[in-house]
């Protein structure tokens, strides 16, 4: 059923668990908010957990938690508890902000979430404030080091190698993507190889790291640093011949792509009595729809998606 007809395997699930978040990142989401799905629309707990056992029994073995922040949905705990004790499945990860995570990662990591993708975009608190028009730059630095005092390793991040020097992490700097109203244009867009220019003037001995073909990243180590550094080249050099992700939205969508405008609904028919066999067939139709590779950057800025705050990434 998660087979498309390029013969990608898809083994890995994007869920989207909310579409609120306590950060307004400018790349992100508009100055002036999304309209956000009314409550009785989004994927309850149990719902997620359904679809899920679904996803897992068909061969997905890695769960990521996205948003919004999914940090802000309550029931997040108890999500995590269920998803990580579903038969085969092997990571549970969550991406987030950090801004909440120092207080709720012990209590998560008892939960089952084995991972985790903590986005930073700079180390200057005022830049963080404009970046993100909030403050909060020393909560995300405290869930960083809760994380790794916890034993995640490699925490992953979005910004500045000099930080891999000493601590286990694992810093990933992301071209930016155009969705809808972030405004995105080529030129703020720094590329891959701009980006790796700069840095190995900095770091000569950065040395390429075999990637598995499934990854987003690009991985690079420096001789004698505890961490590591990654590139994700969606723009400049996509990846989608390897590409195993599916994502399922918080108002039950599951889009096969993330540059894909198509979407098809799981909730309606879930909420109408459909079984499992029914459910696979939707799922497995629309996995069979999904394109080769997406559009291109400037065809991709021109079709409407949805911004990235209803997404998850
Ligand atoms: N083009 C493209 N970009 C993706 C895909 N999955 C994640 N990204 C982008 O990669 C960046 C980092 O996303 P994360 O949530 O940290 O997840 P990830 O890169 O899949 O992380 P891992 O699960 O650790 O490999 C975000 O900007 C995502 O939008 C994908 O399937 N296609
Ligand atoms: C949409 S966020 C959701 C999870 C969580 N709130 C967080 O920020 O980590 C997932 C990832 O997408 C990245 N992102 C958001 N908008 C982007 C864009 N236009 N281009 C590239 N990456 C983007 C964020 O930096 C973050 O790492
Ligand atoms: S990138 Fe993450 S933290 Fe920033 S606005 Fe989007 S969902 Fe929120
Ligand atoms: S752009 Fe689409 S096909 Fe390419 S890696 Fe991302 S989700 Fe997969």
């Amino acid at each position: 059923m998660l087979v498309d007809s390029f013969g990608r395997k898809h083994s890995y699930l994007r869920i989207s668990l909310t579409e609120r978040c306590n950060l307004r990142c400018q790349y992100c989401m508009p100055a002036e908010g999304v309209e956000l799905t009314p409550s009785p629309q989004l994927l309850t707990h149990s719902e997620i957990i359904r679809l899920a056992n679904l996803f897992v029994a068909s061969g997905v073995e890695k769960i990521r938690l996205t948003g919004g922040e999914p940090t802000v949905r309550k029931d997040i705990r108890d999500i995590c508890m269920d998803l990580s004790s579903l038969k085969g499945l092997k990571t549970l990860a969550i991406t987030t902000n950090g801004i909440t995570l120092a207080r709720q990662l012990p209590l998560l990591k008892q939960c089952g979430v084995t991972n985790l993708n903590i986005s930073l975009d700079t180390l200057v608190p005022s830049k963080f404030e404009f970046m993100t028009r909030r403050k909060g730059h020393h909560k995300v630095i405290k869930s960083i080091n809760s994380a790794i005092d916890l034993g995640y390793n490699p925490v992953k991040m979005c910004d500045f190698v000099e930080l891999t020097r000493e601590k286990p992490i694992n810093v990933r700097f992301i071209e930016f993507m155009p969705f809808d109203g972030n405004v995105w244009n080529v030129k703020k867009l720094v590329p891959y190889a701009e980006m790796l220019d700069t840095m190995t003037k900095k770091f000569p001995a950065l040395k390429r790291l075999h990637d598995h073909p499934t990854e987003t990243a690009k991985n690079f180590r420096i001789d004698g640093h505890a961490g590591t550094a990654s590139f994700i080249t969606s723009m400049s050099e996509h990846f989608c011949a390897g590409c195993n992700r599916l994502r399922l939205l918080a108002d039950g969508n599951l889009k096969v792509c993330l540059f894909g405008p198509s979407e098809v609904s799981l909730r309606d028919p879930l909420r109408s009595g459909a079984g499992d066999d029914e459910l696979r067939e939707i799922i497995g139709a629309a996995v069979k729809r999904k394109k080769a590779a997406h559009a291109g950057m400037f065809d991709i800025a021109k079709t409407a998606n949805r911004p990235m705050i209803h997404i998850g990434g």
